[in-house]
Formats: C-alpha cells, sequence, structure tokens
C-alpha cells in the first residue's frame, strides 16, 4: 500500500523501536557495508515509470541513507530487472523494511510503476526478497516487508506492529464498503477511488465530492450495444485491482465484433416472436461449440433435461426425497407407467430415486416489462427419477407452488407440446435462479466481499493474504462492469429478464437470506442434498477432486503458519477478517451457520478451502458452460411472455414461439452468454502463482505439490472425458480461472 509522501512516513520513522541503535549512518568510513538490490518490473503494459526512485533499507541496527536507484540508460522498464548498490556505513542488521520513494523526475508528469520484486544481498551474501505485485502511482513511499509471512502474533517489534496497522489503514481508507440494496453483500464503493484521485490532483484544497445517488445522467447507450451503460462508474478505478490493459483489450475485442454483427444483421432491434424454432440456430453462426451443437440436437429429450441437472451451469438444485411434499400431489397412478412394472413411486421414494428441483423463491418475484409488454415467471417444482440405468429422468411438473385445478401436474405422458412447454418453463427458472443467485450472487458478490475483507482486514505479510489474494484477482473489477452494464438500470439485466434488476435484486437478497454454510462448502452440500450416489454426476465427483487438492494444500499452508488452536484464536487480524466476511457479506445471520470466529487451524482450514474452491472452480462450473448451454435459447430462456399455461392440450408451435423471447431479447442475451463464457486473456489458471509472494521453502513446496496433484486430476478429467457422450471439462483444472474474473 503506498502513502502519499509526508508526516505519514517521517512520523512514523520517528516512533522506529529498534533492538539496535537507530542511528543514520553517514557514506564514509572504513566499515562501509554494500547492499546490492535487485529490481523487478512487471511485465504489464506501462508497467514502466520514468518517475525516480530512492530506497531506503530499515534494519535493526540502522536504516541506510535514502539512496536513488539510478543506473546509466533506462531504469525501471516493463519486464526489466535492474541491480543496484545501496551503501551505508555499517551493517544494518536483519532487514526489517524495505522503503521505496516514488518522486518526480525532471519535467515529466507522475508515471505509474508496476514493482514486481526486490531482492536484496546483504553483505554477508544473505539474500532477503520482497514480494511488492503491485502498482505504485503518483508520489509516494511504500514500504515492503520481507517475503517471510508472518501472523500479528508473530510479531514484537513496535516498527513492525505500526507498520501492520498503518498499511491496513491505508487500505481501509482505499477499499470501503458500500450498501447496493438492503439484504445484498455489501461490495466495494468505487467511489471512493474517484475521491482519491481528486485527492491526489487537489492533495492541498481537498474537497469530497459529493455524490448525487439519483443522478442517472451517465447511464446511458453506447453506440452497438443493446443496453444503458452507467459509465461514470467505469471511469475510476484503483489500478491494484484494474483489468490489466490486456484483459480490458480483450474483453473489447470480444464484444466489439459480436455486437456489431448482430447490430448490422438488425437482430437487436427486431421486434416480435421468432418465426421459427429452427432461426435460432443462426445467431451465432460463427460461435458454435461441441456442446452448442448437442444442445441444439438433444435440447427436446427428458434424459438431455435430467443431464443438465448434474452437469449443466446449475448443477446444484436437486435434493433427495423420502417423501412427497404436500404442495407436490403427485400421485403413484400418474407415474406408474413411466416407472414401470415391478415397483411404484412410494419404492422408488424409499430407495433414495426421487428428487427435487424447487424454485420455491421466484414464487414472489417481481415481474415486469420488456419492449413496453408484460412478462412472466413460473415457480416450478420439479420431479425426477433416477432409473435403474442410471439416468435421471422427470417425472412430473408443477409450474406454482399451490396445487389446484389452474396449476395442473405436467407429465412426460402427455402431448408433447404440452410436456415441452412445461419443461421450457422450468428451464426459464433455472435461467433465473442460476444466473442471479447460483452464479452473481453465490460466487461473484460473495468472492468480492472476500476480496475486501482480505485487502481491509489483513496486511501484505499475513500467510492468509498470500494465500488468498491470487483468488481474489479482478473480481472488483468484473462486479464493478457487471453493475455498471447489467445491473444499472436500462441495463441487460432489465432488457431481457421476465423479473427485471428489481426481480433481480429480490432474488438475491431472499437466496442470501436463505444460504447457508452448508451449501458453501462442497462435500456439505452434496452430503446434505442426498446426491453422493448418483452415477455420472461429474461436477461432483471433479468438484470434490479439486476440492480435496485444496484442502491438502490450504492445510498444509496452516499447519506451517497455525501450530496450535490459541495461534488462530490469538490472530486479531485474522479474526477481524472472517469476522468482517460474516458481518459484510452474511450480515450477521447467526443462522447462517457462517463462522464469525474461527478457533482451531481445522475451521481455517474448511473456511479457506471452500472461499478458494467458490472463488475458483465454483465460478467455473456455473459460468463457463453459459454459452454453450444457453446458445440454443429454448434451453435457456431469459423471460416468458405468456402466463404459465392453467389447462393442459392448448399448446401449438405458435403459443410456444409467442412464449419465448423475443429477437431482440435473445441475442442481446445470447450476446452476454458468449462474452462471459470466455475468459478475456491475461488468464491464471487454478494453482498457478507466477507472483511468489510466499519465499520461503515449504509453502512453495506445498504450491508445487498442489500443482502436481491438479495436473493428476486433468489427466483423469481428460481420460474419462474421451468416453463420454458429451465431455464435461468446465473442472478440468487448467481451464478454471484461479478467481472470478469473468
Ligand atoms: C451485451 C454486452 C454486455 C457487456 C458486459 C460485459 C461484461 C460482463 C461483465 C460481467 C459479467 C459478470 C457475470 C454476470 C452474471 C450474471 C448476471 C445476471 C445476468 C442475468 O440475470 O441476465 O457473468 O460472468
Ligand atoms: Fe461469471
Amino acid at each position: 500500500m503506498s502513502q502519499p509522501e509526508g508526516p505519514a512516513v517521517s512520523e512514523a520513522s520517528k516512533q522506529l523501536t529498534f533492538s539496535g541503535p537507530a542511528t543514520v549512518f553517514g557514506l564514509s568510513g572504513p566499515t562501509m557495508a554494500v547492499y546490492r538490490l535487485c529490481v523487478t518490473t512487471g511485465s504489464y503494459l506501462k508497467a514502466g515509470t520514468l518517475d525516480n526512485i530512492y530506497a531506503t533499507l530499515v534494519g535493526t541496527c540502522g536504516e541506510s541513507p535514502k539512496q536513488r536507484l539510478d543506473r546509466v540508460g533506462r531504469d525501471f522498464a516493463s519486464g526489466s530487472v535492474q541491480k543496484y548498490k545501496v551503501r551505508c556505513a555499517a551493517e544494518l542488521g536483519e532487514i526489517l523494511l524495505l522503503r521505496l520513494h516514488k518522486e518526480r523526475f525532471a519535467f515529466f508528469c507522475k508515471d505509474p510503476w508496476y514493482c514486481s520484486r526486490v531482492s536484496v544481498t546483504a553483505p554477508d551474501g544473505t539474500v532477503t526478497h520482497f514480494p511488492s505485485y503491485q502498482w505504485i502511482e503518483g508520489y509516494c513511499t511504500v514500504e515492503l516487508r520481507p517475503g517471510t509471512a508472518r501472523t500479528i502474533c508473530q510479531d514484537s517489534l513496535p516498527l513492525l506492529l505500526d507498520h501492520r496497522k498503518r498499511e491496513l489503514q491505508a487500505r481501509q481508507e482505499c477499499y470501503r464498503w458500500k450498501i447496493y440494496a438492503p439484504g445484498f453483500p455489501r461490495m466495494v464503493d468505487v467511489s471512493s477511488f474517484e475521491e482519491m484521485e481528486s485527492d491526489k490532483k487537489f492533495a492541498l484544497t481537498k474537497t469530497v465530492p459529493c455524490a448525487d445517488p439519483d443522478d442517472n445522467s451517465g447511464n446511458r447507450y453506447l453506440p452497438g450495444f443493446p443496453m444503458k451503460v452507467d459509465i461514470p462508474s467505469l471511469l475510476h478505478m484503483e489500478p491494484n485491482i484494474r483489468y490489466s490493459a490486456t484483459k480490458t483489450a480483450s474483453l473489447i475485442f470480444n464484444a466489439l465484433p459480436a455486437s456489431l454483427g448482430m447490430k448490422i444483421r438488425g437482430l437487436l432491434d427486431r421486434r416480435g416472436s421468432w418465426k421459427k424454432l429452427d432461426d435460432i440456430r443462426n445467431i451465432f453462426w460463427c460461435h458454435k461449440t461441441f456442446t452448442t451443437e448437442y444442445v441444439t440436437e438433444h435440447w427436446c429429450e427428458d434424459s438431455f433435461f435430467g443431464y443438465q441437472y448434474l452437469n449443466g451451469v446449475n448443477p446444484v438444485m436437486l435434493h433427495c426425497l423420502s417423501s412427497l411434499p404436500s404442495k407436490l400431489p403427485v400421485t403413484n397412478d400418474m407415474v406408474a407407467s413411466l416407472l414401470g412394472p415391478g415397483t411404484c413411486l412410494q419404492t422408488e421414494l424409499e430407495r433414495g430415486h426421487i428428487f427435487l428441483a424447487d424454485y420455491w423463491i421466484l414464487a414472489e418475484a417481481p415481474v415486469h416489462c420488456i419492449n413496453g409488454l408484460q412478462q412472466y415467471v413460473a415457480a416450478p417444482l420439479c420431479l425426477l427419477w433416477l432409473n435403474p440405468q442410471g439416468v435421471l429422468l422427470p417425472l412430473a411438473i408443477q409450474l406454482s407452488q399451490t396445487p389446484g385445478p389452474e396449476s395442473p401436474i405436467f407429465l412426460p405422458t402427455d402431448c408433447e407440446l404440452d410436456w415441452l412447454l412445461a419443461k421450457t418453463w422450468v428451464r426459464n427458472s433455472e435461467f433465473l435462479v442460476h444466473e442471479n443467485n447460483t452464479h452473481f450472487l453465490c460466487t461473484h458478490l460473495l468472492c468480492e466481499a472476500f476480496s475486501m475483507a482480505t485487502l481491509r482486514q489483513l496486511p501484505l505479510c499475513h500467510p492468509v493474504y498470500k494465500l488468498l489474494l491470487p483468488h481474489t484477482r479482478y473480481t472488483l473489477q468484473v462486479n464493478t462492469i457487471a453493475r455498471a452494464t447489467l445491473l444499472n438500470p436500462e441495463g441487460l439485466v432489465d432488457k431481457v429478464t421476465s423479473i427485471g434488476r428489481r426481480g433481480l435484486i429480490y432474488l438475491m437478497s431472499t437466496g442470501l437470506a436463505h444460504f447457508t454454510y452448508t451449501d458453501f462448502c462442497l462435500p456439505d452440500s452434496l452430503r446434505a442434498r442426498g446426491v453422493l450416489n448418483i452415477p455420472n454426476y461429474h461436477y461432483r465427483d471433479d468438484g470434490l477432486k479439486i476440492w480435496a487438492a485444496i484442502e491438502r494444500f490450504v492445510s498444509e499452508i496452516v499447519s506451517y503458519y497455525y501450530p496450535s488452536d490459541a495461534s488462530v484464536q490469538q490472530d486479531s487480524e485474522l479474526q477481524a477478517w472472517v469476522g468482517e466476511i460474516f458481518a459484510q457479506a452474511f450480515l450477521s445471520r447467526e443462522n447462517s451457520g457462517f463462522p464469525s470466529r474461527l478457533c482451531t487451524p481445522g475451521e481455517l482450514v474448511k473456511y479457506l478451502t471452500a472461499i478458494i474452491f467458490n472463488c475458483s472452480a465454483q465460478h467455473a462450473a456455473v459460468n463457463s458452460g453459459q454459452h454453450d448451454f444457453g446458445a440454443w435459447m429454448p434451453n435457456a430462456p431469459s423471460s416468458m411472455r405468456q402466463p404459465p399455461p392453467q389447462t393442459k392440450g392448448n399448446t401449438t408451435m405458435k403459443s410456444y414461439l409467442d412464449t419465448l423471447p423475443e429477437v431482440n431479447t435473445t441475442c442481446s442475451n445470447l450476446l452476454l452468454f458468449w462474452l462471459v463464457s470466455q475468459e478475456p486473456k491475461d488468464q491464471r489458471p487454478l494453482g498457478t502463482y507466477p507472483d511468489e509472494h510466499f519465499t520461503e521453502e515449504a509453502p512453495q513446496k506445498s504450491i508445487a505439490a498442489f500443482q502436481n496433484c491438479l495436473a493428476q486430476i486433468s489427466r483423469d478429467i481428460r481420460e474419462r472425458n474421451e468416453s463420454l457422450e458429451l465431455p464435461y471439462a468446465y473442472l478440468d483444472p487448467p481451464l478454471i480461472e484461479n478467481s472470478v474474473s469473468i
């Protein structure tokens, strides 16, 4: 964390308490000590700086004079590794801090610098690494600690304790919480970044700009895009959480041709129903994948409908039933012909072969208008059966939570179009629950809260900070983009979903109020849902392997830094971090089961495993298949234009097409699916840590073992996929991103 040049640092220097004499040495004398610095600048675009960089070394026996790092030729070019000497009158003892001072060079403007790391070789040959991996903006001083991770309990020097405190104060000033809507996890307040920029410009005459929440003037249409964009919220982003230039360019490069192509073909402006189903095939003639073609071929089949509960984009819905809920009065007579001879509904319930997908959360969801027309939502109950061949099949669908003559129970034995319409309603409910809750709430928004708490409560030298930072990369940025383009008034959610942003807010706040620690931890969730024995549940099988790999890795790291229960309990920073997540992400709801403090290394291992799993694998599982499973729109309609049917026997192909989204709604939504299903460039797959925050041998060995384990999982998945009709690759480790970044 950088601090403005001035009192903050010089005051702190006065408070230094060294174990040796606190002397500032001159440059002459017979015992001159030479420290060799090796400075690595990141290879991001414009990572280099023209500003002057000075260094001060602070050791247990004193500090070096502030010395300019200057060689012949260009210093600090992007991707460069440069060596300098810092001379002191005497040796400094153990090096505690490295100060990097960034100051104006001649008449040049401020030039940001991405400093990756500095290593310092002492006169006796001891090398100390100082990981930085941060953008340093403006003229300021950054104080780095050696890479050896330390909890607060392991620090005793007042200098270092004070350093931790000041670092966190600066971070808490920078990353502030904001309430987006009641019942939502708290999120980053991007307006504070605008304030910081104005601070830098007008440091002496600081005025705090007053944001007007009702000012929607910056929310406007951009040429070629189907929705409004809240431009002001995208303008000011703190450089350490901002998409890199490569990632931004890649996102724009993915978006623009696809959007303009649709615009030119008139698809984004065409009102009215699809004339025939086949026309939907042609929306994306150049974005076909093996899976989009498979879905287009098999979407009507009951077995594929069941398959998607296991290996589609929302593989978290099924619960095993031991008895039918009274709100779903399916009788044995209704399903006997499907179950076949020798069994009955009761027997199948007793065998644990009957499952329910319950969309109760949609029952009170508000609906709105699209293209000026009223839209509709259902709250279905879908009963499924695991047949003796191990295939999951839908048995019965009721489109409301209230049984009765106006809510018939649809069956596979009904006429083809009635049954197809009922299944399509369930697919629409799947879309809403998946996008809003499984995907956006439970990965994007929760991971944003984890990122915020990590940045605000843990200093750079903390082992949990080092462990988690790679799993927070770009999450604040992508969510800011999502809020500016999808969740904003007249943004994409308003344009394409039946519930609009008001419904989204309802759905997510209700979802969070019911979300539990059991849901968050894959093994517990699978057990609680009773789905451990369903065959061909690749999401579960791959997910459990990855969970176990993360757990092993995390437990090695935790056992290295936390040898006892007391070491966990007494780590006040760790406890503040978990407390902040409990308060800001889960709104202090005790019955969520989320911890508000951690008492043992085991509890810490489980919590960190769950966070890393959800930031990486879970997001991949629910994000990467959106285009694959949604490009054939009837498989994932974002809105329905007619109310759920109250009688059987009336569905025609025309009424079916008139129920599905209009052409422009379909195409706007598919544009989003296409964009978010591919990670923009500048990727970091699960378990890759090119930024070496851990510099000790033990955690580095654990990282290598984690990578080997993931490589083996990948080989197993690829081998398994060779024999599958539809390969499941969303949890293949090289295809999983470390963090939620799209
Ligand atoms: C049509 C152009 C859209 C431009 C948007 C650019 C990038 C998307 C940024 C973030 C996306 C994040 C998430 C959003 C997921 C769900 C939101 C709810 C969507 C819905 O209900 O329709 O995707 O990874
Ligand atoms: Fe996503």
